[in-house]
């Protein structure tokens, strides 16, 4: 298992972002549902080395990113995308991408043949020398999901990739989850049911920083009764974990 998490918790003050996580997640794409503040992103962001723990027990790609040697590995074997990523305004997209395969130490004979393939796998190849502030809000994040995939991560954390993308590039977009799913963990956080119905094996809903509902998406879908609202089977499955959690 690439992720291994045991009773993890993750406290900001008097806040409790996480409260007692379990999960293990293996290859594959794997979609996190929750509504606002359930604590996705507080999840997502110590999977990503980004926060440490407040108690619990984490292992990523089988070593442990407590300790600063393991850590430096992880980091450089991961992609992440943060909600809010930093942009250097005056950077072009191809200087952009090659920042980060930089700071992942991609092989230099491989840094430009890795910053093309990442920004043509987000449909960007025609804007790569175009500066990051001429960009449309989908384009950065496009951007973003480029430099997160550049140094072609065995462990890649996505904190809602698919914000902002016009439904022709949502599209492309699943499909390009699907095929990185076929050799690296994919964690997808997300509000958007549908990607996780069409491009994720399994899914957990979280609420309140727990997990209430762990498995796959038909399975989220049959959770549904004649009561809970929502247009989709999915959606009606959402909202019926979500009121039983809550009741
Ligand atoms: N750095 C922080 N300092 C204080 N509180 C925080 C911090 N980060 C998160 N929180 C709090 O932790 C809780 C979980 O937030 P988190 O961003 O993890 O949720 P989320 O599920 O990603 O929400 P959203 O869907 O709105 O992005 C919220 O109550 C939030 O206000």
């Amino acid at each position: 298992m690439n992720i291994e998490i045991t009773d993890l918790t993750r406290r900001f003050g008097a806040v409790q972002a996480v409260a007692g996580v379990d999960l293990q997640v293996g290859p594959g794409v794997f979609g996190l549902l929750g509504p606002n503040g359930a604590g996705k992103t507080s999840l997502l962001r110590m999977m990503a080395t980004a926060v440490p723990p407040s108690s619990g027990r984490l292992r990523l790609l089988d070593r442990d990113p407590g300790r600063y040697g393991p850590r430096r590995e992880i980091r450089r074997r991961l992609g992440y995308l943060p909600q809010n990523p930093g942009y250097y305004p005056g950077f072009t997209v191809a200087e952009y991408v090659e920042y980060f395969a930089l700071l992942k130490e991609v092989p230099p004979a491989r840094t430009r043949a890795a910053v093309a393939t990442a920004i043509d796998r987000v449909e960007l190849g025609d804007r790569r020398k175009a500066r990051l502030r001429t960009l449309s809000g989908g384009m950065l994040r496009r951007v973003g999901i480029a430099q997160a995939i550049v140094n072609e991560p065995e462990l890649l954390l996505l904190d809602e990739p698919t914000a902002g993308l016009d439904p022709e590039q949502r599209v492309t977009f699943r499909s390009l989850l699907r095929d990185l799913g076929q050799r690296a963990t994919v964690v997808v956080s997300t509000h958007l049911v549908e990607d996780v119905a069409a491009a994720c094996a399994r899914v957990a809903l979280m609420d309140r920083g727990r997990i209430v509902f762990h498995g796959t998406p038909d399975g989220l879908a049959a959770s549904g009764d004649g009561q809970a609202a929502g247009d989709t089977p999915i959606e009606r499955g959402y909202s019926a974990v979500l009121a039983q959690a809550r009741s």
